[in-house]
């Protein structure tokens, strides 16, 4: 594949399969997104008006909107969500938010050496980027995508996400509550997928953890004493390139990285809300075993009212009774 070639990506030693590609108009398409199977789907022109979205033309059109960039001490960016850390819980996270306007941010990444932070600027598309970005915007193949919304009776869209990131960069394994459509503006981005099946070997951090949905497996030096299944995991490989669109299905949990020497990537995700499931069918879905997973440890917390006590309960009731 032009473009790219191997030696970009980060060596893990992980069991990798493919991912099916299939054009936008292709009929087999609809049974793969309303079967939450991922898919990469080429042609469908979802950003093709926006291709010109690189530092300089956002520089030019946004460069003092304030922006929301992470800061790494490493190539990790491991998301934490701020309101779950309490104040007696030692938290010490690698990267941090270090909100800065978006000309700061692009002479920051251009001027880059080893050595230095590494930045990641991940900012919600609202009106507050500016009235020439949000023109672009509206130039989206929205009819494409909204007409994938409503064959898969998927919720309202929630939010898009611009992502730029300086080659290899790496968002940690992790898994969201919400159905996505991600789209490559510029560069390559290498994701590995797994299915919700494979919860038991990724180890996703307690629900009331700041790193809730995060894997607790560092992919670059695994703890195959704490996280032994790790060893089991099998992921699903896929390089996404500029105008490519990756459908993400919501609980399913992916790695993502820049590639390395390929210079700074820009993308643009689409979350859609998950929508109402009608009917429970039996057998369960793999990911509705997730959400159950995860009310139990949000009720118990709850009932108990502290969450530092759920783990022991559940082993009361597990040990000797269900083991
Ligand atoms: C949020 C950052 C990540 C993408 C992702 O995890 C998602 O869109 O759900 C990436 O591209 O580094
Ligand atoms: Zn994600």
């Amino acid at each position: 594949m032009a473009g790219w070639n191997e030696n970009q990506l980060r060596k893990y030693n992980i069991k990798l399969e493919k991912i099916p590609t299939l054009q936008y108009d292709d009929p087999k398409l609809d049974s793969h997104l309303t079967n939450n199977y991922p898919v990469l789907i080429k042609g469908s022109k979802l950003v093709s008006r926006v291709l010109k979205w690189d530092l300089d033309y956002l520089k030019q059109h946004m460069s003092s909107v304030c922006c929301n960039v992470i800061v790494s001490k490493n190539h990790k960016f491991k998301y934490y969500d701020p309101k779950k850390i309490t104040p007696n819980m030692t938290f010490k996270p690698i990267s941090r938010p270090s909100p800065m306007i978006f000309s700061e941010f692009a002479d920051k990444i251009t001027n880059w050496k080893k050595g230095d932070s590494r930045l990641y600027l991940q900012q919600v598309l609202n009106n507050t980027i500016g009235q020439h970005v949000v023109r672009d915007f509206v130039m989206f193949n929205w009819d494409w995508i909204m007409s994938k919304q409503k064959i898969c009776k998927w919720g309202p869209l929630s939010s898009n996400l611009i992502l730029i990131a300086q080659e290899g960069n790496v968002t940690p394994c992790h898994y969201d509550e919400q159905q996505n459509m991600f789209a490559s503006i510029r560069g390559y981005k290498r994701f590995i997928l797994f299915p919700p099946s494979q919860f038991e070997c990724l180890y996703p951090h307690p629900v009331h953890h700041p790193y809730d949905r995060q894997s607790q497996v560092d992919f670059d030096n695994p703890d195959f004493t704490k996280f032994p299944k790790f060893k089991e995991a099998c992921g699903y490989e896929v390089i996404v390139g500029p105008e490519d669109v990756l459908y993400i299905p919501m609980y399913w949990f992916h790695h993502v990285e820049s590639l390395k020497h390929g210079g700074y990537t820009v993308s643009i995700n689409f979350w859609f809300k998950a929508g109402s499931v009608e009917k429970i069918e039996y057998p369960l879905l793999d990911y509705q075993r997730m959400v159950i997973m995860r009310n139990v440890e949000k009720m118990l917390a709850e009932a108990l009212h502290d969450p530092s006590e759920v783990g022991n309960m559940l082993k009361t009731i597990f040990l000797g009774r269900y083991s």
